[in-house]
């Protein structure tokens, strides 16, 4: 993931981000969004009407002093009612711009949320979680913004421009163009702002979600955190990322404060000077005319009219500048490529596995493994050792499709990985990992994890694991909430429920990696008899540390460099003299005496 999207200085990649995340979130809403638009035009219309009127009443009734009392309180009340019925279709539209924006946010939220679940691991490798959850959460925030601030203000906004602009165009065209004047003052006050504060407002963000990384980071190495002493460390860490932001904020508000409002109102009276000087001008001297001072009655009216939402779409630039970066990171988010959907509709049925002249580098040019080929019968039991590095745990990934495996290189069943349905292959293949990860959950649901299995399959997964017993014993058996990572159990136990969790798909093809390496060796003999229990029925390839754990395996792989250097059983590769198997296997020994 990138730590900031490469495009937030460069403003139009910036807009173009944004525009995509709004369109993509206005589609779905485009129904209620074209009726909002109509009846906002209808507000701007029935508003743009009021500084007529008031011409009006001034041409027909003021200056030639004619005091025809029910024709004009007809006319006030026309105004009152149009002016009330312009402020409630706007107050409607708001609500219903609302809604509609929680609405997109809501499903723009879930788009992001199911586009992480399908990214691939490698996307992983790179990603920091505090990071990718302030995206899911903060950042689809700026849908809202967008809405609220983009198209209820700005469109808003621009409607009673244009309604205002026409009435003057109307009633005085010259005029009119002395008002226009305003228009590129005010470009040039949002270019300057947006040069000042668009640095300031992609930097607070971004550290923003650095201050949420740190803090989900920490949380994560409490254990290590604390043991290590690393307090205060971390908490200076924190104040001086903590003290940039509140520094880059501040630039953001002293622009706001200087170029804003300030500018703004002097334009508002530089622009009511102006008018009413080209009417001295016009009038020469003279007293204006009947015409002129209704003219110039509503020519005042609209000349607020039109600074008010010219104020009000600059104001919005601050907010709408966060909600387009924050827009551009969910669009750089959701631009990352999922994996490729296995719509293949290949299975798995025995569970045998062939590789074949496998080759694999994360990265070109360093190879993690090389010309690995190997033929594991369906229902073996295979053990994997080697040194630290060897490509232990790369292998296991490419057999479990976490990274894509050259293409034909690895068949299961004769079926080539890639060709085998997704679905099918999740069910049929289970994996035991290193770290269990348990979710807040009771021990009914980490071992279904949110498949439909019965209590007697749950059961019967959690006995085949040896996990029945402890889960039993727990105060309310299998209903017994786990708390946080499954906090309240042992290591060991955790395993076994891992284990459990694995043999509830009842998999052809079950991979542990490095299952036991947390657990004693009793509980280790229990895991062994569950393992025993699966030959025949279920291939096993189990990554071991503890070598134990793997010597009744039917043959034992030792990888080296990424190569496989020795393969046997365990009797066949300790008769190898100076062997690598050996060699770690009298190794441990010595360690356990
Ligand atoms: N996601 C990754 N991106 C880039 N390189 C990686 C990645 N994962 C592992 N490697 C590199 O690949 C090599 C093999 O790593 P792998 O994790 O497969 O070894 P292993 O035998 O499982 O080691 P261990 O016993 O320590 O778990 C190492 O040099 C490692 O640095």
């Amino acid at each position: 993931m990138q730590t900031e999207p490469e495009a937030v200085h460069d403003r139009r990649a910036l807009l173009g981000d944004a525009a995509r995340l709004l369109v993509r979130a206005a589609t779905p809403e485009r129904r209620h969004l074209g009726i909002a638009i109509a009846w906002l035009m209808l507000a701007a219309g029935l508003e743009a009407l009021g500084p007529l009127v008031g011409k009006f009443l001034i041409d027909h009734y003021l200056v030639p002093r004619q005091a025809r009392l029910a024709e004009i309180g007809g006319l006030l009340a026309g105004a009152l009612v149009a002016g009330m019925l312009a402020s409630w279709l706007r107050y409607a539209q708001l609500i219903r711009l609302a809604g509609l924006a929680m609405r997109s946010v809501q499903r723009v939220r879930e788009e992001v949320y199911g586009h992480v679940l399908q990214l691939p691991m490698a996307f992983f490798d790179r990603a920091i979680t505090g990071q990718l959850v302030s995206r899911v959460t903060n950042d689809t925030e700026a849908v809202k913004t967008l809405y609220v601030q983009v198209l209820f203000v700005m469109l808003d906004s621009l409607i009673v421009l244009a309604g205002a602009g026409l009435a003057m165009l109307w009633l005085d065209w010259r005029l009119m163009l002395v008002v226009a004047m305003l228009a590129p003052a005010m470009a040039l006050i949002v270019t300057l702002y947006q040069r000042l504060s668009g640095p300031a407002v992609a930097r607070s963000r971004q550290l923003r979600s650095e201050l949420n990384a740190q803090v989900a980071e920490s949380i994560a190495g409490m254990p290590v955190l604390q043991a290590s002493n690393a307090g205060e460390r971390f908490e200076a860490r924190f104040a001086q990322l903590n003290e940039a932001h509140y520094a880059a904020r501040q630039q953001e508000l002293r622009a706001n404060a200087w170029l804003l409002r300030p500018m703004l109102d002097f334009l508002n009276t530089l622009l009511l000077a102006l008018v009413i000087f080209v009417f001295d001008l016009r009038s020469a001297g003279a007293p204006l005319g009947a015409v002129e001072i209704g003219v110039l009655y509503a020519f005042m009216g609209y000349i607020a009219r039109v600074t008010e939402p010219l104020t009000q779409i600059t104001m919005q630039f601050s907010q709408l500048q966060q909600a387009l970066v924050g827009a551009a990171r969910v669009q750089t988010l959701l631009r990352e490529a999922e994996t490729p959907p296995h719509a293949a509709a290949g299975e798995v049925h025995a569970g045998g596995i062939r590789i074949d002249h496998l080759d694999f580098a994360y990265q070109p040019g360093h190879p993690v493994l090389q010309g690995i080929d190997i033929e594991l019968a369906p229902g073996s039991f295979h053990g994997i050792v080697g040194h630290t590095g060897s490509g232990k745990t790369t292998l296991l990934s490419l057999l479990l499709r976490f990274y894509p495996a050259p293409p034909g290189r690895i068949r299961i069943d004769g079926t080539p990985l890639e060709a085998i349905g997704e679905d099918h292959f999740r069910d049929r293949v289970g994996l035991v990992p290193q770290e269990p990860f348990l979710l807040a959950a009771t021990a009914r649901e980490n071992i279904a994890m949110g498949r439909p299995l019965d209590d007697a399959q749950v059961v019967a997964a959690a006995r085949a694991a040896h996990a029945h017993g402890f889960i039993s014993a727990l105060e309310q058996g299998y209903d017994t909430q786990l708390g946080e990572g499954g906090a309240r159990l042992s290591v060991g136990q955790k395993q076994l429920l891992a284990i459990a969790r694995a043999l509830a798909g009842r998999p052809r093809i079950l991979f542990l990696d490095e299952a036991t390496s947390h657990i004693d060796s009793d509980t280790e003999q229990v895991v062994q008899q569950a393992l025993a229990a699966l030959r025949g029925r279920v291939t096993v390839v189990a990554i071991a540390h503890r070598l134990s754990t793997v010597r009744d395996a039917d043959r034992i792989l030792v990888l080296n460099h990424g190569r496989i250097a020795e393969l046997g059983r365990h009797e066949d590769l300790m008769a190898i003299t100076g062997g690598i198997y050996r060699r770690l296997y009298e190794l441990q020994q010595l360690e356990d005496e």
